[in-house]
């Protein structure tokens, strides 16, 4: 896996004036030029001195000149800036990097009261970098729930006169171990935990058992360095990839010198202790500025556990408090004396990826199976493919088949109905006929009659007359029916009717033959 070359990320945070700071009526020693650059002791351009009407540059030559000294970070937050805003620029890219899998370190450095706590968990009303950085990171978890499987353990550490304690357990000292993955805190069980809501519980029941004291500057001042870790694993549900990887949220106790603080007997103590694990942070941070090879982080339990964020495989985001009033001139100054040098630090990024305990044998064995299978799968996609545009052809062209066939037998059907009624009618005008004939043979013997009367004589005249019309008329198939119709409702001896129907069916060819025909 390759890996990548990146700094330190270091901001400064410049806090509001305070109520003694602007009781005090200190001058500024901060001066935020733009959102990369301050200016460290500027000119006092409202400090004027007249002397015999002449404008003096100093009031007290005495005084030394002022360092003017202009310094660059990777960003500056002036006091008006909320840690929403340093959260959203700062720390919610982390968020992302791990869930890529990379190790990240969020730490706070700077003097007693410089706002390092403020900036870390913030209040109810403002919340610190540390509740937002922990919602943002539970959010994104729910979101890529369907594709990873996560599983999220939390640790709340603190280093107080070089003990390592445990805020959640209220339990310690625990010992530091070296083992091939860095340090590791012997002894420290990780609580397990399923939503931002639990986390959030937790980090406030740790804070409750961080060791505090007032300072002069600070009336809830931390004294101990507090270091809350979150330790994810993320499984790929499709691919079953492990990572491993931990975000920390360090809370550092205050920088300033022992001497700031007034302590005596175990202040005095607290003090030099706080003072000796952050002389072997500065040192660590010197040396690693420098490139050296050999970094003392064994001198301090603080430094042993902050290994990994300073020169390990993780991206390190360092935020730098500090106030603008003179009252903390030498604080500040070193603050950013070391801000500045831990920019120059370099750290090495791996992307954190398990190794399975599988032999390689094992996977050389599954790839080949699984190409076998993938030929096989092939040859039979192949196959039914084949099948199916055979199967598609065969039924197509007997489909055709099978439609011209029932084409015909309809077509027969349809010439044997007409052949059957086509029939039916010559039966039917061959029977008429035959009635037409007997009712004439019935006039002629009734006519041969010698007892008929002159009267009978013309009206059986007239019916052979209308009977040889209807004859005429069964010769053709359309007036065969009409001529049965008046032969059954015994009409056939009134010409009138048969002449009426001619007409009204406007058959001009026959309409002429019938007329014809009746004059015979
Ligand atoms: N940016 C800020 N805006 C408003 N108030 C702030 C800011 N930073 C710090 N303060 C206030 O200043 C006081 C001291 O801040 P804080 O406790 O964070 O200092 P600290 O650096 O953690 O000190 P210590 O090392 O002694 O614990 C607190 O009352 C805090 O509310």
């Amino acid at each position: 896996m390759s890996a990548e070359q990146t700094n330190i990320k270091v901001v400064v945070r410049v806090r509001p004036y305070n109520r003694r700071e602007l009781e005090q009526n200190q001058r500024q020693i901060v001066k935020v030029l733009d959102n990369n650059t301050l200016l460290f002791d500027p000119d006092e351009e409202d400090d004027e001195f007249f002397f015999q009407g002449t404008k003096q540059n100093y009031r007290d030559i005495t005084k030394r000149l002022n360092k003017k000294i202009s310094m660059d970070f990777d960003r500056v937050f002036d006091p008006e800036a909320t840690n929403r805003q340093i959260f959203e620029e700062c720390t919610s890219p982390l968020v992302a990097s791990v869930l890529n899998g990379y190790n990240c370190s969020v730490f706070v450095y700077g003097a007693t009261g410089a706002g390092k706590t403020f900036t870390m968990l913030g209040s109810d009303s403002c919340p610190g970098l540390t509740f937002l950085t922990m919602r943002e990171l539970f959010d994104k978890i729910q979101a890529q729930s369907s594709t990873h499987k996560f599983d999220v353990g939390v640790s709340y550490l603190e280093v107080y006169n070089e003990l390592v304690m445990n805020l959640l357990t209220k339990t310690g000292p625990l010992k530091l171990q070296e083992d091939s993955n860095g340090v590791v805190v012997s002894g420290l069980v990780l609580k397990p935990i399923y939503s931002a809501d639990e986390l959030l519980q937790l980090l406030a029941q740790g804070n409750s058992n961080r060791t505090q004291h007032p300072t002069d500057a600070n009336a809830e001042s931390s004294r101990s360095h507090a270091i809350f870790q979150v330790h994810i694993r993320m499984t790929d549900r499709k691919t079953g990839t492990k990572r491993t990887v931990k975000l920390s949220m360090i809370d550092l106790a205050g920088s300033e010198r022992a001497a700031s603080t007034k302590g005596i007997g175990v202040r005095f103590k607290e003090g030099a202790s706080i003072n000796k694990s952050l002389l072997a942070l500065g040192n660590c941070i010197n040396k690693l500025a420098d490139g050296m090879k050999h970094i003392p982080y064994r001198d301090s339990n603080l430094t042993r556990i902050l290994k990994d964020s300073l020169g390990g495989n993780c991206r390190t985001l360092m935020v730098a408090n500090v106030s603008m009033s003179s009252l903390t001139y030498e604080d500040t100054y070193n603050t950013l004396k070391y801000a500045s040098r831990a920019k120059k630090i370099r750290t090495t990024l791996k992307q954190n990826v398990l190794k399975s305990n599988m032999p390689k044998d094992f996977y050389i064995k599954k790839v080949t199976e699984l190409m076998a299978e993938n030929e096989r799968l092939k040859i039979k996609v192949a196959q039914l493919e084949k099948a199916s545009e055979a199967t598609r052809s065969y039924n197509e062209s007997e489909l055709k088949a099978w439609y011209s066939k029932i084409d015909a037998v309809y077509a027969s059907v349809i010439k044997t109905q007409e052949y059957v009624i086509g029939t039916q009618s010559k039966i039917k005008s061959m029977n008429f006929r035959e009635k037409l004939k007997k009712e004439n043979i019935a006039c002629n013997k009734l006519l041969e009659r010698n007892s008929v009367n002159s009267e009978e004589v013309s009206e059986l005249k007239v019916k052979k007359k209308n009977l040889h019309v209807l004859y005429v008329c069964s010769l053709t198939t359309f007036y065969s029916n009409f001529a049965s119709i008046l032969f059954s409702l015994k009409l056939i001896s009134d010409i009138f009717i048969i002449r009426q129907v001619a007409l009204s069916v406007s058959l001009r060819v026959t309409y002429p033959l019938l007329l014809c025909t009746y004059r015979q």
